[in-house]
């Protein structure tokens, strides 16, 4: 009934959420050893609740040993999860999902089957992209394909509930048979559906990522303002702006947005901001907020760091807690430690330990960096001089006398009373 392209953090949370729900499944991925790791039951990477949920579904409604053309030909829908990763000049990389696209033609047969793009892509990349490319296809081919943009809203450490318990569905679809079909997947969910044009779509993604990271970037801002100034104790004045009503809750969830750090990073928002920059100034517009809070989220990255130089001698032993982009995730991917750890290595300090309850092995294999890794965390307080916090974990939350036993540079505001980062702090590290 669905066959999902690319089996990643999103693929494969659409794929077992849409297992789950009843459909038959097909899940395809060009990671061959991504693939046989799950047929073993083993989910590739770290992401709370999919294991329990592969284990019910693999073999039952969920399929991964189909090769694609018989996937696609037993599929009314071809959701695309693959990644777009950027460029260097902040563009979205189109490659692997126009690849995708392609590999769907080549093996379709037969029926009317409507390709889903799920992958995060800047607004008017259906309509100025995948539909000329389709057309262009089809003048070779001349399959019934329609085309729909679903975009995902899922954060890591919450993918599971995220996907099953959506707050919106959004589907840029333009033509009746594609909707249709797109009505189907989505009716078990409960929540609202939005039907929008593609680039709408496409646009409510990007409306959503960059506020984030503009929140961010602005908390982030004013928390360098603050430390300029000095005398001012910014958690404190943090957690008396979250006192507005108007944030709603006590606090609203989204307050935790407003919340100063060590950046931003991750798979999404560095990219998603970039990407929407770019687009805007293709099309003749130069977005300043954007761009400035590009920006920001490069010099809070140098403001740790020329922090620590201002007061740490080179020769100290300096102790990295956290290196994943967020707490509850092995993900490592534009992690905020790795540009940290790179601007104190270039400072001259040649003595960094690090630890992550999660991500130690993973950040080891993916930055080729002259650091030490240690395996706990009594350990590496205990060879350390010097501790500096980038990601908030629970287990450092929960080890704060060990912590503080040293010199701390806590640049998660980890220890300060304060709505926590949007992680999973109730996820055992
Ligand atoms: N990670 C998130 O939290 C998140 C949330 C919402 C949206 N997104 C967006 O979803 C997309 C995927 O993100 P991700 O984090 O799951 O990426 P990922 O890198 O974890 O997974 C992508 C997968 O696609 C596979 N792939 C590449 N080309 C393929 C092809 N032609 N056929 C089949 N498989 C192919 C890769 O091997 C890889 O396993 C991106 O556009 C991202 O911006 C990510
Ligand atoms: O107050 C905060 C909140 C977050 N962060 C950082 O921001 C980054 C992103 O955090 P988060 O939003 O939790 O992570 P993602 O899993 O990347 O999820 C974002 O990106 C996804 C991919 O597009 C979207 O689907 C989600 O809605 C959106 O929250 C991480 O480095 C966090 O440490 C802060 O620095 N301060």
């Amino acid at each position: 009934m669905i066959t999902v392209l690319g089996l990643g953090f999103v693929g494969l949370t659409t794929a077992l959420g849409f297992s789950k729900k009843g459909f038959k499944v097909y899940g395809i991925d060009v990671n061959q050893e991504r693939v046989n790791s799950i047929k073993k039951y083993e989910v590739p990477f770290y992401e709370p609740h999919l294991d329990e949920v592969l284990r019910d579904e693999l073999g039952q409604n969920f399929i991964v040993d189909a090769s694609l053309a018989e996937a696609v030909n037993d599929s009314k829908a071809v959701i695309i999860c693959v990644g777009t990763p950027g460029n260097p000049d902040g563009s979205a990389n189109l490659t692997y999902l126009l690849d995708a696209v392609k590999s769907i033609f080549e093996v379709s047969q037969g029926d009317f089957k409507v390709i889903v793009t799920k992958s995060t892509v800047p607004p008017s990349t259906v309509s100025k992209k995948v539909k000329p490319y389709v057309d262009e296809l089809n003048s070779q081919y001349n399959k019934p394909i329609g085309l729909a943009s679903n975009p995902e809203f899922l954060r890591e450490g919450y993918a599971w509930d995220d996907f099953m318990n959506p707050d919106r569905v959004v589907i840029g679809v333009e033509d009746e048979r594609s909707k249709e079909i797109l009505n189907q997947l989505y009716l078990p969910f409960n929540a609202p559906v939005h039907y929008v044009t593609y680039n709408s779509a496409e646009f409510i993604k990007y409306l959503s990522n960059t506020l984030l990271s503009t929140l961010i970037s602005f908390s982030n801002e004013m928390a360098m303002i603050a430390e300029h100034i000095g005398n001012i104790d910014v958690p404190g004045a943090f957690k008396i702006l979250h006192q507005d009503k108007r944030w709603s809750g006590q606090p609203a969830a989204m307050a935790s947005y407003v919340y100063p750090g060590c950046g931003y990073g991750g798979y999404c928002l560095p990219k998603d901001t970039a990407a929407l920059s770019s687009i805007a100034q293709e099309h003749g517009f130069m977005p300043k907020i954007l761009e400035g809070n590009l920006q920001i989220n490069e010099e809070i990255k140098d403001f740790v760091a020329d922090k620590i130089a201002a007061v740490v001698p080179t020769s100290s032993k300096i102790g990295i807690l956290g290196l994943a982009f967020k707490s509850g995730s092995d993900d490592v991917r534009l992690s905020p430690s790795k540009f940290i750890i790179e601007k104190l290595l270039e400072k001259g300090y040649t003595n960094i330990l690090a630890y992550d309850p999660m991500a130690n092995e993973v950040f080891a294999k993916e930055y080729n960096l002259p650091i030490t890794y240690v395996d706990t965390l009594p350990e590496l307080v205990e060879q350390a001089d010097e501790l500096v916090l980038l990601t908030s974990w629970a287990e450092f939350k929960q080890n704060k006398a060990l912590i503080t036993s040293k010199r701390l540079f806590d640049f998660r505001y980890a220890f300060a009373e304060l709505p926590s980062a949007p992680v999973a702090d109730t996820l055992t590290a």
